[in-house]
């Protein structure tokens, strides 16, 4: 089956300024996208260009099959059968939950229209709060009943923007979970626009990383993870960092961190230079080795995570989930446990 929408060769942006360019990707049915990366980058520019708010500059994106957006043409928004949910709830101050969700259907539904609104009030688990306001509400309720709303009509493809940035840690974690649930279990389509990478692979079934004006690397949290197509991706998804390294043969590679040894080849070429991208969790202190000393240690209760100074000055961070023998001030060795290292 073809994808649901498909973003091809897209460039975007504002009164003839480009803010991203050559973004390829596709959506298919019943997935949940996330679009992630740092504070202007470009992640709600995108989802403008797919809803239809800003005409597209070059590339086209259609929806299932049908061109609606091009640099000659734009489908409005109100005809390309996406729901939308904002950071801010957005819902009318004036109108009651239900009356909100009643506006969601617009003339769709007919008579059916106070099943419908009853039906999503219990999908997004608000049975009973119909006739209350939105200011009578919390900020989870009032996520909710947007949601709702923009279900209500049955779209295509749901589009929010940082739908829970508003909302404390706790709820923000349950509700985006919840929300998975609900997509899922409707079978709709999302792209969600979000700058919290947590977040993203909790929700996401494919991430796609916006930097610099592009689209970095598009996959699933685990490709992301273990294969990032370069530095910038493989620090923008977790902690680690870069250490150079010259090949001695296929599988051993000469560090500051002394001669490592790896299960599965990482060089080319003996003599090869290479740069290795190294997490905190594949670095453990060793007791009784010389390479660092212990600067910190900070129980976290499930591991220790150890600030390392290197014998050439630099610091590295180690996490270790066993108790070790070892404190701030000791020489230690530094153990890397990686299978496959990732290879720049
Ligand atoms: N209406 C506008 N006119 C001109 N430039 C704009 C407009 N809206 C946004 N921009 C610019 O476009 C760039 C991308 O903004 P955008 O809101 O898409 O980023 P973002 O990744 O969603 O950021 P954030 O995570 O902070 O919300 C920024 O440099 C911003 O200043």
């Amino acid at each position: 089956m073809s994808s649901l929408l498909d973003v091809r060769s897209l460039s975007c942006g504002y009164q003839n300024q480009v803010i991203v360019s050559s973004l390829d990707f596709s959506v298919d049915h019943g997935e949940i996208a996330c679009l992630l990366g740092p504070s202007g980058c470009g992640k709600t520019t995108v989802l403008r260009a797919v809803a239809g708010f800003s005409p597209v500059f070059s590339g086209d994106i259609s929806l299932a099959g049908t061109t609606i957006s091009s640099d000659k043409f734009t489908l409005v928004p109100e005809k390309r059968g996406m729901g939308m949910v904002f950071q801010d709830y957005a819902l009318f101050p004036h109108l009651t939950v239900g009356e909100n969700i009643r506006f969601g259907l617009g003339k769709s539904a007919g008579n059916g229209q106070q099943n419908r609104i009853a039906d999503m009030l219990d999908l997004v688990r608000l049975p009973d709060l119909s006739k209350r306001y939105p200011h009578e509400l919390s900020g989870g309720q009032q996520q909710r009943v947007a949601l709702a709303r923009a279900l209500a009509p049955q779209p295509k493809l749901l589009l929010m923007d940082e739908p829970f940035s508003n909302l404390d840690t706790d709820l923000r974690q349950q509700l985006s979970l919840e929300v998975k649930d609900i997509l899922k279990e409707q079978g709709i389509a999302a792209i969600v626009v979000t700058h919290d990478q947590q977040e993203a692979f909790a929700i996401g079934d494919k991430v796609g990383i916006l930097a610099d004006g592009e689209l970095q690397q598009w996959g699933s949290p685990q490709e992301l993870y273990h294969h990032p197509v370069n530095a910038m991706v493989a620090g923008f998804v977790g902690k680690g960092e870069l250490f150079s390294g010259v090949c001695l043969n296929e599988f051993c590679v000469e560090t500051e961190l002394g001669t490592l040894e790896f299960a599965e080849p990482c060089c080319v070429a003996a003599g090869e230079n290479i740069e290795l991208f190294i997490r905190p969790t594949d670095l453990k202190p060793v007791v009784g080795g010389k390479t660092a000393s212990v600067k910190s240690l900070e129980f976290l209760g499930d591991a220790t995570r150890y600030q390392l100074q290197l014998n050439n000055g630099r610091k590295v961070e180690a996490m270790a989930r066993e108790p070790l023998r070892i404190e701030a001030g000791d020489s230690v060795g530094v153990e890397v446990s990686v299978h496959k290292p990732i290879v720049f």
